[in-house]
């Protein structure tokens, strides 16, 4: 029976959010992104592991406590250039222990307010689809595009237009040939799903999982912790 591990691309510097430490490390509600990220994976007992994909030099792993965790949460220092090089650095690595036909939550560590019925949505209609899918946001607002000099040269229609956000869910080896074969600019997994000819389910979600990435985003998201847990 195929399996569900989530592997958290970690090895971002975070250059808009301009902080003096990636901006995973930064605190929120007590706690780095990274553990909320994580820990609103850990929440659904049938991700059976947590791998975090860390750039090989990495400082600030070390520096927060992850005793609790045990062997669920694994640790690579194999993270890449850009975010589809590290997804398809973890996938390779993994590769010894994870089924061919095991499901894969490609997380970002900047989103830390994912909503556990988000999740267990996701984990529920992905795992019967044939392709796999992702969370994501319709559209809401009114969208122009801008010309060079920042003018309004066109409006767009905003019908089926959907904003993506992670977890990405797809099986291990079908995501790993996909990105081996895309480039490494792929700013999500479902581009390179989606290079192969597939067409991946988009599962709803809300503005709650935001992506930490400006410093604005950071007040947002501990007042959206609050929400969910309090
Ligand atoms: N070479 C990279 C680049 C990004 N990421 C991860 O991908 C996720 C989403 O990317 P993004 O928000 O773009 O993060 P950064 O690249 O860190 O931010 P920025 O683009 O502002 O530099 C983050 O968890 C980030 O750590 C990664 O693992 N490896
Ligand atoms: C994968 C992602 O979170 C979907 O929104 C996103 O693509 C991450 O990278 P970005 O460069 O900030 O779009």
């Amino acid at each position: 029976m195929s399996r569900f591990h989530a592997l958290v691309p970690a090895a971002g510097s975070g250059s808009r959010m301009g902080s003096a430490r990636p901006k995973q490390y930064l605190e929120l509600n007590g706690r780095p992104v990274i553990a909320h990220a994580l820990a609103a994976l850990a929440r659904d007992s049938r991700v059976d592991r947590l791998v975090v994909v860390l750039s090989p030099g990495d400082e600030w792993w070390e520096t927060c406590d992850w005793s609790s965790w045990g062997e669920r949460l694994q640790v690579l220092r194999c993270g890449g250039a850009t975010r589809a090089e590290t997804v398809l650095n973890g996938l390779e690595a993994i590769a010894g222990w994870c089924g061919a036909d095991d499901w894969v939550l490609v997380h970002d560590a900047a989103r830390p307010c994912l909503p556990a019925g988000a999740l267990g949505r996701l984990i529920d209609s992905a795992a019967h689809d044939p392709v796999g899918g992702l969370l994501a946001v319709p559209v809401a607002d009114t969208l122009k595009r801008a010309d060079s000099e920042s003018r309004v040269a066109a409006t767009v229609p905003r019908a089926g237009l959907w904003q993506a956000q992670t977890p990405q869910m797809f099986r291990h080896a079908q995501l790993r040939d996909a990105l081996r074969q895309a480039g490494a600019d792929m700013t999500d997994e479902a581009s390179a799903i989606e290079q192969l000819g597939l067409r991946p389910r988009l599962v709803e979600c809300d503005s709650r999982n935001l992506k930490v990435t400006y410093p604005q985003d950071l007040r947002l998201a501990s007042l959206i912790l609050e929400h969910l847990n309090g």
